[in-house]
């Protein structure tokens, strides 16, 4: 399996002055402990990242310190989650026929759930990792007066992995690029080109990490996985 991950960001909701993606949490950087994932998943067999060039030397010296095998290739990221993926599926090689796209800053997934995605993608043509919202959500307006409260049961927060079948993604970010959609994930692309998104069992600690708070929890659930490893 083919996997791309968009680390091109520039984390704003960090506070950061650089990628957040350096960041260090339970002693290592957010991108080591996605590529340590990555490198478990026996179903991964290559790695693209998307990223800065300004940022290519700074992930070469952590790449440089850990102990991967598997090939990983580095992709111009855009302006935009979207325009990285992009930008990721000219890069892929020829031959992938399957890809998964998983945020760099969703350092907490495990092996287990990339291997579940990339099996699951070979029996459809596009899912993402999802988990159903524990919280009653409202459709508010912009003048903040709430609109809805959609039925919980049919509620769930997408994660990555997402995984597509390459050739109908390309189709659908060139559609996109033409009908001007703006989106936050690959999945939305499918959707709006009317194609299925199936759902795979995310994990509750798949988090993204976003905010200060977020490295925090990281910490935790990292914490918590060592002394349970004993
Ligand atoms: N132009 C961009 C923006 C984001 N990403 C990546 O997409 C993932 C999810 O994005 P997000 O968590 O929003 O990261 P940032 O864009 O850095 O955060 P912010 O929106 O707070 O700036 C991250 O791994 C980020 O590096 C990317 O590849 N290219
Ligand atoms: C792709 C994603 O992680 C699914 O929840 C999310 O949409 C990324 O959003 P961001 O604003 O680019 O972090």
């Amino acid at each position: 399996m083919y996997l791309l991950i968009p680390a091109a960001g520039v984390g704003k909701r960090m506070g950061s002055n650089r990628n957040k993606l350096f960041l260090e949490v339970h002693s290592k950087s957010i991108i080591a402990w996605t590529l340590l994932a990555a490198e478990a998943a026996s179903s991964i067999r290559w790695i693209g990242i998307i990223s800065q060039p300004s940022d290519w030397s700074d992930f070469k010296n952590i790449i440089a310190d850990l102990p991967l095998t598997k090939p990983v290739v580095f992709i111009i990221g855009g302006a935009t989650r979207q325009e990285s993926v992009y930008n990721g599926l000219q890069a892929l090689p020829p031959e992938a026929e399957q890809v998964l796209i998983h945020d760099g800053a969703r350092c907490l997934a495990t092996p287990n759930l990339l291997n579940a995605c990339a099996a699951a993608i070979r029996h459809c043509s596009g899912l993402i990792a999802a988990i159903p919202v524990k919280d009653t959500i409202k459709v508010v307006d912009d003048s903040g007066i709430i609109q809805s409260t959609p039925d919980r049961k049919y509620l769930w927060a997408a994660q990555t992995p997402q995984g597509f079948n390459v050739q109908l993604l390309k189709q659908c970010h060139a559609e996109g690029i033409r009908q001007g959609w703006e989106v936050t994930d690959d999945a939305a692309l499918f959707e709006k080109c009317g194609i299925e998104v199936r759902i795979v069992e995310g994990e509750e600690t798949n988090l993204k990490v976003t905010t200060p708070q977020d490295l925090a929890i990281a910490e935790f659930i990292l914490s918590h996985r060592e002394r349970a490893r004993g």
